[in-house]
């Protein structure tokens, strides 16, 4: 197994575009983790920036959401960030409000927000 620390990259719909970008313009940095995401959003991930170290679990939806609470639940996920959309109505709101209370119970970083992201890229450049 390797010994990179892992972050989770997980977009809703209408912040892939932001989730692309940020994984494109800060790829030097993300390439020092392992990454984990939920399915459309590692897609978007890899195409974005096809050198990164990505697993696509499924999507939110279908339970990607869950899938990553479970591994921040065992200690696999290090670093959650997380786009969310906060005006729009999803299927699965119950599933990104048990991920969030999870990263929260397990005091993991967690930016919900690309200004929070960003702060975290700075200070891992130090
Ligand atoms: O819905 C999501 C998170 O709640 C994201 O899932 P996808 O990346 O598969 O679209």
């Amino acid at each position: 197994m390797s010994d990179k620390q892992c972050i989770a990259l997980i977009a809703h719909d209408l912040k892939k575009d932001d989730m692309a970008d940020f994984a494109r313009a800060h790829q030097a940095s993300l390439a020092k983790f392992r990454i984990v995401a939920t399915g459309t959003t590692g897609g978007r991930v890899l195409d974005a920036a096809p050198n990164l170290d990505v697993t696509r679990l499924k999507s939110g939806p279908l339970g990607g959401d869950q899938q990553i609470g479970a591994m921040i639940a065992t200690g696999e996920v290090d670093m959650l960030i997380f786009f969310i959309d906060p005006l729009s109505a999803l299927p699965h709101d119950v599933d990104v409000k048990a991920l969030t209370r999870l990263a929260t119970v397990y005091d993991i970083p967690m930016a919900l927000n690309r200004a929070s992201a960003e702060k975290f890229i700075d200070f891992q450049k130090g």
